[in-house]
């Protein structure tokens, strides 16, 4: 069975599907056997990124997507390239990808590949589930971020900013003439979440943070070769210490989780805690206690840890690492332009009368929105949405076969002059006065049912964090910045972003 499911899927679906694309007039590069463009994307990639950019240039297509830009000329902008055995779909046509993430949400999703590459990592929870799956978790996180939830997590957000800018304030003190933000944003938001998730001073928590980070660079380099068939079965270096870090994780996770069930079920407290792990808990309760206790299932509870476990882990991962670039990103553009820090730090002063940031004053500030959506259209953290096709779909007039995947180039379509207009490539948040735009053209969290789940956690989190930053200090592009955009998932600055930071309220001497 396993030989025929080989045979399958690594060559007699691919060829179907191939087959059925043909017939409807979509082509792209000749693949090679098993290895597919893979070399050809690879060799393409390092050429375009081999060297920094001579200035700040927001042209980045060519150089983040270079086979994108060469193959798109050759077939036209919906073409297939192969992937390994895969064959995929460059999917840039606004209305196909509303329909596709809008519509077609139940069948279509994360496909094998992505499943098997993130299993020891963030497990089944809402991100890399499909179908029914899906549709339960989403119902079960979801809440977890409207309204008061969301409110209440501001907390954090505002105690762990001021620790940050005490410490850039003692960095500059100390004689430092320059900082890398991008440093400053990665340990802020990932302090940020983690307290979010487990409450703030939990020391598991920041524990589990610090292992899961090692297990996301170990899963990224152990799966690089998923397109081979049978290179999972492989013995692997990383194999067992990966399965180590994953247990202990989920050994930290349990314990965590039994302490919060214990003090409920002895009555030492009657909540599963305000954090986002006690409202997940809390959600899942409520939802298992419609069946729970059966004769069958004495513990419904027991059967949603590795559920809870998954989701948690789901959420530390993608809850701070696109947040933290798009602040890095958007101070970047900032320093860049002073004109634009000085017009956001007014409409801070005035909006927020001095004193911090609360969640009733950020739909007022309309120019630091507008600034994030330009920072998010130029350098959108997750710059590529992949899906696959479960059943067969028409898109359009194309008909999609099942098996097909689907890649979605987020970055192409935020750059795309034909959208955008003959400064596509300039940084212009003017453009986003007006609110309305096109949908399908602006998608930095994606569309439809299956978008981004914590987006207005992470417009809270980077309205608060930038009018603080903006408030106590003007800062100006440093001199060592060298711009290089890089693409590793996500898209990041390869060398950070050097910064010269002011302070703006000069500390008065004590006596
Ligand atoms: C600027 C910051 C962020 C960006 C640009 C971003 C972008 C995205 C995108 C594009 C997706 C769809 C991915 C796909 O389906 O392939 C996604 C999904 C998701 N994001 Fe975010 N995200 C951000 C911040 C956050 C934060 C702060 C959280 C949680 C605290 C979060 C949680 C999730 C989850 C759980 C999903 C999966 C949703 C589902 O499949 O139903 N994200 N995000």
């Amino acid at each position: 069975n396993l030989a025929r499911d080989t045979i399958s899927c690594y060559l007699l679906t691919p060829m179907r599907i191939k087959r059925v694309m043909s017939r409807q007039g979509v082509s792209g590069p000749p693949p090679r056997f098993l290895v597919g463009n893979i070399l050809e994307v690879a060799s393409l990639v390092t050429r375009s990124t081999s060297r920094d950019m001579p200035s700040i240039d927001h042209d980045i297509v060519a150089r983040l997507l270079p086979h994108y830009v060469l193959w798109s000329k050759i077939y036209g902008k919906m073409f297939i390239y192969w992937n390994g055995s895969e064959p995929r779909l460059c999917l840039t046509d606004t209305d196909m990808t509303k329909e596709l993430l809008g519509k077609y949400s139940m069948v279509s999703g994360k496909s094998w590949f992505q499943q098997q590459g993130s299993k020891n990592f963030v497990g089944k929870g809402v991100l890399m589930a499909n179908g029914q799956d899906w549709y339960h978790q989403r119902h079960i996180v979801a809440p977890t971020f409207l309204g008061d939830k969301l409110k209440s997590y501001t907390g954090y957000i505002l105690e762990s900013t001021e620790k940050m800018l005490q410490s850039l304030e003692s960095a500059v003190e100390s004689g430092k003439s320059e900082v890398e933000i991008g440093e400053y944003m990665t340990a802020l938001t990932s302090d940020i979440i983690t307290q979010t998730t487990f409450g703030s001073g939990c020391e598991n928590g920041k524990k589990i943070f610090r292992l899961l980070t090692r297990l996301q660079r170990l899963t990224a380099r152990s799966t690089r070769h998923l397109w081979f068939p049978g290179s999972r079965f492989f013995p692997s270096k990383y194999n067992r210490e990966t399965k180590s870090l994953k247990k202990e994780v989920e050994r930290l996770l349990t314990e965590i989780i039994q302490s919060r069930k214990d003090c409920v079920e002895i009555g030492r407290s009657s909540s599963w805690g305000n954090d986002l792990l006690g409202t997940l808990l809390n959600e899942m309760d409520n939802r298992a206690s419609v069946t729970k206790p059966t004769p069958s299932s004495p513990d419904r509870f027991n059967l949603d840890l590795q559920l809870i476990m998954d989701e948690c882990k789901t959420i530390v991962f993608t809850g701070h690492e696109s947040t933290a670039l798009l602040l890095t990103w958007t101070a970047m553009l900032l320093a860049a332009y002073p004109s634009w820090q000085d017009k956001i730090r007014e409409e801070v002063k005035v909006v927020c009368n001095g004193g911090p940031p609360s969640i009733e004053h950020l739909p007022k500030l309309a120019l630091l929105s507008m600034v994030i959506n330009e920072s998010l259209r130029l350098y959108p953290p997750v710059a590529i949405l992949p899906r696959s096709a479960f059943e067969d779909i028409r898109l359009g007039d194309l008909d999609i076969p099942k098996g097909l995947a689907l890649w979605i180039p987020v970055l192409a379509i935020h750059h795309s002059e034909q959208l955008w207009g003959k400064d596509a490539n300039m940084f212009n948040p003017e453009r986003f006065a007006s609110r309305t735009y096109a949908p399908g053209r602006f998608i930095p969290f994606a569309l439809g049912p299956r978008n981004c789940v914590g987006q207005s956690f992470a417009i809270t989190e980077a309205k608060m964090i930038l009018s603080m930053l903006i408030s106590r200090f003007s800062f100006t592009i440093s001199e060592n910045y060298r711009h290089a955009p890089v693409t590793v998932l996500t898209i990041r600055p390869k060398h950070g972003v050097q910064i010269h930071l002011t302070p703006l309220k000069p500390k008065i001497p004590s006596p």
